[in-house]
């Protein structure tokens, strides 16, 4: 795969991350899906994935989480689900805070990388992860083969559209969770308009799985946007730099 015309800081880090992973070799293990993710992203009202994140491009240093404690902390704060980024260069990330989590708490784990290689998928599985996020800016047209292979190893995918154009792919790839990201990755930009205005082309276009709305949010009164229109919600900075990741984890979801 060619990711030289991905542009800004997301290509940096997809380049960085395909020379990560030049000679892995993939090796499936197919396992059944039980959609546990998903699962979690139905239940009524709406559902708060809380992020385990140390630093990103957009903030710099962010906090040193120990990544069990921060998941079990938002889990009694009442997330569904806790994503952890696995991108060490940028995000203070690595594979090991992915197992911690897994072990800490009994809600569902996303692995949050940049997936530039079928490998990362099985490494997911393996790692314990029940979804991973695919990318529509990173992987272009390829973005149904990797949801094909994130199922066939018995993970959902959270697959990531930032503009109409991505949209269309990602429906293009039968997506079953849509993430709608208000952050434009290349210009590291926030808009929190732009979930709602793509969750609703989504349902207008027929989309009936998940939606996601990423990125951005700090107060409670930020979701009322999304409120009955996203399934859920994936917060990452303003949670991590709590005191308090518990009771910043349910005032954020509290309207
Ligand atoms: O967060 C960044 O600065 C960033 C930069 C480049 C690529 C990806 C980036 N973030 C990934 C995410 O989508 C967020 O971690 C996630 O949606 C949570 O966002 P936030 O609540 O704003 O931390």
């Amino acid at each position: 795969m060619d990711f030289t015309a991905v542009p800004g800081v997301l290509g940096r880090i997809v380049r960085e991350r395909a020379e990560d992973y030049l000679d892995a070799e993939f090796q499936p293990s197919a396992r059944p899906r039980t959609k546990r993710f998903e699962r979690a992203l139905r239940l009524p009202g709406l559902s708060l994935i809380a992020e385990v994140k140390r630093a990103s491009p957009s903030k710099g240093h962010i906090a040193a989480l120990d990544p069990a404690q921060a998941a079990r902390s938002y889990e009694r704060g009442g997330a569904r689900a806790v994503s952890v980024l696995t991108e060490p260069r940028h995000f203070g990330g690595d594979d090991q805070a992915l197992r911690d989590v897994v072990k800490a708490v009994a809600i569902p784990a996303l692995r949050k990388d940049f997936v530039v290689h079928p490998a990362m998928l099985a490494e997911a599985a393996q790692l314990g992860a029940s979804a991973a996020l695919l990318m529509v800016s990173v992987l272009g047209e390829l973005t149904h083969t990797f949801v094909q292979t994130a199922h066939a190893l018995g993970l959902d995918a959270l697959v990531e559209v930032h503009d109409e154009r991505e949209l269309d792919v990602a429906l293009e790839a039968d997506a079953e969770i849509l993430g709608v990201n208000n952050r434009d990755l290349t210009t590291l930009k926030t808009d929190l308009a732009n979930a709602p205005r793509l969750m609703r082309l989504a349902r207008a276009r027929g989309f009936e799985g998940v939606l996601v709305a990423e990125s951005g949010y700090e107060r409670a009164e930020q979701l009322a946007d999304v409120r009955g229109l996203a399934d859920a919600v994936l917060v990452g900075s303003s949670l991590a730099a709590a005191d308090d990741l518990e009771e910043a984890a349910r005032r954020l979801m509290t309207p």
